[in-house]
């Protein structure tokens, strides 16, 4: 059995191909849109709600039955047709095109498998079985999703300014490493959300820093 690889992939703009129009496809959809996806669905019928974004133009349908000539140009594709065989022959036309495909009805035939996902900005959760049983997945992401709450998008973009500023201020790698380390601690997440004076006291961000990795260091022992 295939051990899965999990990526994060920027799909921002790119062409990606649904075929099928039901609610799996649906589902995938929305996490492509959330991607900043190209997304071109395939597929005689759709769902109201794919129907709803076709009409505003969120997504591009095409109502036919999907052909293997709908896969020029796709970075990805998702079989996710109702029709089995339909989809096994969409997937082993994209191998040999070198596109990355996935089947909705049988995941170990495709290349990838899509988790189930918390997104809070920049910061993302995802979870795999590896086909095993998916609702699981969904129940820890469930969980995960009160403990992780929209702060963490907050927490995310101060720590990302707070990386680009250490990086340009401590030249020495491991030291950068203390400092970042140091930065994600709870409570510290906590004071960069609530510091005004983040981006414009670059010296007092570094002195934090300093002061907090020292406070996070083993205490010598003593003998
Ligand atoms: C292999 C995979 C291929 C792929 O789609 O990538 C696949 C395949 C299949 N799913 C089936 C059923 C269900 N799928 C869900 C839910 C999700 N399924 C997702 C992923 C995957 N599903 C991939 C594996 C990922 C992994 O294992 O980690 C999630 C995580 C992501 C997403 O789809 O966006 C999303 C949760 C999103 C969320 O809520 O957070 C539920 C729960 C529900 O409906 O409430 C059920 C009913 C319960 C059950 O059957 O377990 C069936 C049987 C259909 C039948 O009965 O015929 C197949 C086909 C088969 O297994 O053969
Ligand atoms: N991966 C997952 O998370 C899950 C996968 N499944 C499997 O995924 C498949 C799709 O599930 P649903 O969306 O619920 O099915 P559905 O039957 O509701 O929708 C199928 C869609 O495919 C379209 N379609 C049919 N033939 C087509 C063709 N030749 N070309 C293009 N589009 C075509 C239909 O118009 C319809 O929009 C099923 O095989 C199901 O077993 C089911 C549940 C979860």
């Amino acid at each position: 059995m295939a051990e899965w690889y999990p990526v994060m992939l920027n799909i921002s703009e790119k062409k990606c191909l649904v075929a099928g129009g039901g609610p799996v496809a649906e589902r995938k959809i929305a996490g492509l849109l959330s991607a900043g996806a190209r997304v071109i669905v395939v597929s005689p019928q759709l769902t109201p709600k794919l129907r709803e974004l076709a009409d505003n133009g969120g997504i591009l349908w095409i109502p036919r039955e999907a052909v293997d000539d709908d896969l020029e140009g796709a970075a990805l594709v998702f079989a996710a047709t109702g029709e089995p065989d339909v989809n096994r022959r969409l997937a082993e036309s994209a191998r040999l095109l070198g596109i990355p495909a996935n089947v909705a009805d049988n995941g170990e035939a495709g290349d990838f498998m899509v988790p189930a996902v918390l997104r809070r900005g920049r910061f993302v959760l995802a979870a795999g079985v590896s086909g095993a049983g998916p609702a699981l997945a969904a129940r820890v992401v469930r969980e995960l999703s009160a403990r992780y709450g929209p702060e963490y998008s907050v927490y995310a973009d101060a720590l990302g300014h707070i990386r680009r500023a250490v990086k340009e201020h401590v030249a020495d790698p491991e030291e950068r490493r203390l400092l970042l380390l140091a930065a994600v601690e709870p409570d510290a997440l906590e004071e960069w959300r609530q510091a005004g004076w983040l981006k414009s006291q670059p010296g007092k961000l570094l002195e934090r820093l300093r002061s907090r990795a020292e406070a996070a260091k083993p205490k010598e022992e003593n003998h």
